[in-house]
């Protein structure tokens, strides 16, 4: 955030895993809010989505490229209205790139053909559990970009969802990079922190973007 009395560093929280505080400026969070409020109308919008097990996930989403579901891709909304899921945007495509040079380097940023995402929106009182991102085949590194409140991001080991974790906040604008050694890590969002998105920025809720490359 701009102004800020202490500005925040980008660390590396574990091997490949990377926070980048502020790495879209104002105008770049906007435009990317305006696209995904476009995305997430339907068809293939918002959706809830209900896992295996009778649960219902808090927080509710949108995809592009590959339609996700629990647990597997598919190229239709086959857990929703079984529209074609949207197509994958180029920028982001781009943005995703330009991510991973940034963070792991230009190597690790050629290779990374990103076609997919998945737009998560929090309220208040949304969360989500321990998991590690396993569906695709594929492992090139994800791209997380958060915009609006602020959350509480849980950033775990590869081998269990109980072990070793590291809590970091992410804030509008903010990028987190996990690939290579990092790149199966278990992870999640214990809160988010309503009232805490930028002012001028006009959203209520937080949301986050995944980019990742399928492999399929
Ligand atoms: O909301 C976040 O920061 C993480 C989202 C996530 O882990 C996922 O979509 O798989
Ligand atoms: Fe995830």
């Amino acid at each position: 955030m701009d102004g800020e009395l202490f500005p925040r560093a980008p660390a590396e929280l574990a091997p490949g895993a990377v926070h980048v505080p502020g790495w879209l400026d104002a105008r770049a969070q906007r435009d990317l809010l305006r696209a995904c409020r476009e995305w997430a109308r339907p068809p293939a919008g918002l959706r809830t989505v209900h896992t295996p097990g009778g649960g219902t996930m808090s927080a509710r989403q949108v995809c592009l490229g590959w339609h996700w579901y629990p647990y597997g891709y598919a190229r239709t909304a086959v857990d929703g209205d079984g529209a074609p899921v949207k197509p994958f945007p180029d920028s982001l495509g781009e943005l995703g790139r330009r991510a991973v040079a940034d963070t792991l380097g230009d190597e690790a940023a050629r290779t990374a053909a990103y076609d997919i995402a998945l737009i998560n929106y929090y309220d208040g009182d949304a969360r989500m559990g321990m998991h590690r991102d396993s569906d695709e085949k594929a492992d090139a590194p994800v791209v997380s970009l958060s915009l609006g409140d602020s959350c509480v991001f849980r950033f775990g080991d590869t081998e269990t969802r109980t072990g070793p974790r590291t809590d970091v906040e992410l804030r509008s604008g903010d990028l987190f990079v996990f690939g290579g050694p990092s790149r199966f890590a278990y992870h999640g969002v214990p809160k988010v922190l309503p009232g805490t998105a930028p002012p001028g920025l006009g959203l209520t809720g937080r949301l986050n973007i995944t980019l990742r490359v399928s492999g399929l």
